[in-house]
């Protein structure tokens, strides 16, 4: 038996084989969704509307309509379909079932995510039926939506910059395990649509690290957009200002999405002018004053119940993804080690394969000191 995430159902069938997208009708979606009824929405974003919805097989499914179709929500679309057909099957990574081109309308299908997204579940949660989020099931979260980005950013030779990576496209499913949806402004990183990186001695590394592999090293390649996607404080400060990205920027909004993790609260800038850039600023980021302001800092829903050096760990870590520099960022495949090791205390040596992509060479990398020394004054 295999549980598989595509139909969010237990089958006999073969997890590995990647079933394509099934082209569906308008009909069979209708009836899915008791014809887009109001009461079915469960979400809506750029796009459009986010309906909860039964095949005929029994299978749960969302399925996102758009029923505007302008360039923007054409190129959404395309873009959805091609990380659906670009990505391999990952737990951590919502795959797309199927699709329908419609006259008047656009839409997708994926497996429904029974607790809905990460932002849902925290702050003013909507669904009051389910408690907050403990400790243990935001360390998971933590480490699946890693796992799950850098499954993305790494998975042979494609590289898949998210762009849009914010607790509103991290979804949860019924076992409250982390899976990153919202690809429509994706960028699938290849030779022809960006300019070799600058950064020399990053890519000597990385070619030394790595028995020639990999030639270059994916985190120093560089898009060029002459419009700038994203959520207000998770778009990292050079891609806000330049519209050059790398997927430097994918780590930021990670950053963020921790400490919305950790403190329950839509932070925006507002977080980090209390406790990150404040500290960095004032240059008081030593380890006491992270302990002495953490107490203030963490979610009340937790109702104490953390580890303090576990909650420390995790937001040394989310201050350094959000550095202003993104040379000091962490790839997302050192983000995994320094959770694992510090949220399972996981012997580095027996690292988790699920963790690992084959080309994945990066040195261990312990716990980060905290960011100071790099900040600006
Ligand atoms: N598979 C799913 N299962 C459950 N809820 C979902 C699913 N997909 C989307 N949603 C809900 O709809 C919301 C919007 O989804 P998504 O981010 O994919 O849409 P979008 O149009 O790409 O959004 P954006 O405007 O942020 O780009 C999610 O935050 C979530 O509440």
């Amino acid at each position: 038996m295999v549980f598989n995430l595509r139909t969010f159902s237990f089958s006999s069938a073969d997890e590995d084989d990647p079933t394509p997208p099934r082209n569906f009708s308008l009909k069979e979606l209708r009836d899915a969704t008791n014809r887009f009824s109001h009461g079915n929405i469960v979400g809506g974003g750029d796009f459009g509307a986010v309906y909860r919805g039964r095949l005929a097989d029994g299978s749960l499914v969302a399925v996102k309509r758009a029923v505007t179709i302008d360039q923007e929500r054409k190129e959404f679309f395309e873009r959805e379909m091609q990380v659906a057909s670009s990505v391999s099957l990952h737990p951590n990574v919502l795959n797309l079932r199927g699709f329908c081109r419609a006259k008047r309308e656009l839409l997708l299908v994926y497996p429904l995510m029974i607790h809905n997204s990460l932002a849902s579940n925290l702050g003013e949660r909507r669904d009051r039926s389910t408690g907050p989020l403990d400790w243990t099931t935001r360390k998971r979260i933590a480490l699946g939506a890693a796992r799950g980005l850098a499954h993305l950013h790494n998975q042979g030779n494609i590289r898949i910059m998210h762009r849009h990576i914010c607790p509103y496209s991290i979804l949860l499913n019924a076992q409250f395990e982390a899976v990153i949806a919202g690809f429509c402004a994706a960028v699938i990183m290849h030779e022809r649509n960006v300019q070799e990186g600058t950064t020399k001695n990053r890519v000597e590394d990385s070619v030394a690290s790595d028995s020639g592999s990999q030639a270059y090293n994916c985190y120093d390649y560089v898009y060029d957009d002459n419009f700038i996607y994203g959520v207000g404080g998770f778009i990292a400060p050079e891609y806000r200002y330049t519209g050059k990205c790398t997927l430097k920027i994918d780590v930021f909004a990670f950053g963020r999405t921790l400490l919305e993790l950790v403190s329950g609260q839509g932070t925006g800038d507002l977080f980090l002018l209390r406790f990150g850039k404040h500290i960095i600023l004032e240059g008081r980021t030593d380890g006491g004053t992270i302990k002495n302001e953490l107490k203030t800092l963490i979610d009340p829903e937790l109702q104490g119940k953390y580890p303090e050096e576990e909650a420390e760990g995790l937001v040394q870590l989310a201050l350094l993804c959000t550095h202003d520099d993104p040379s000091v960022r962490p790839e997302m495949s050192q983000v995994i080690r320094m959770l694992e090791t510090q949220l399972l205390g996981q012997d580095p040596s027996s690292r988790s394969s699920r963790s690992l992509s084959e080309h994945d060479s990066t040195p261990y990398y312990s716990f980060p000191p905290s960011p100071s020394s790099k900040a600006a004054p």
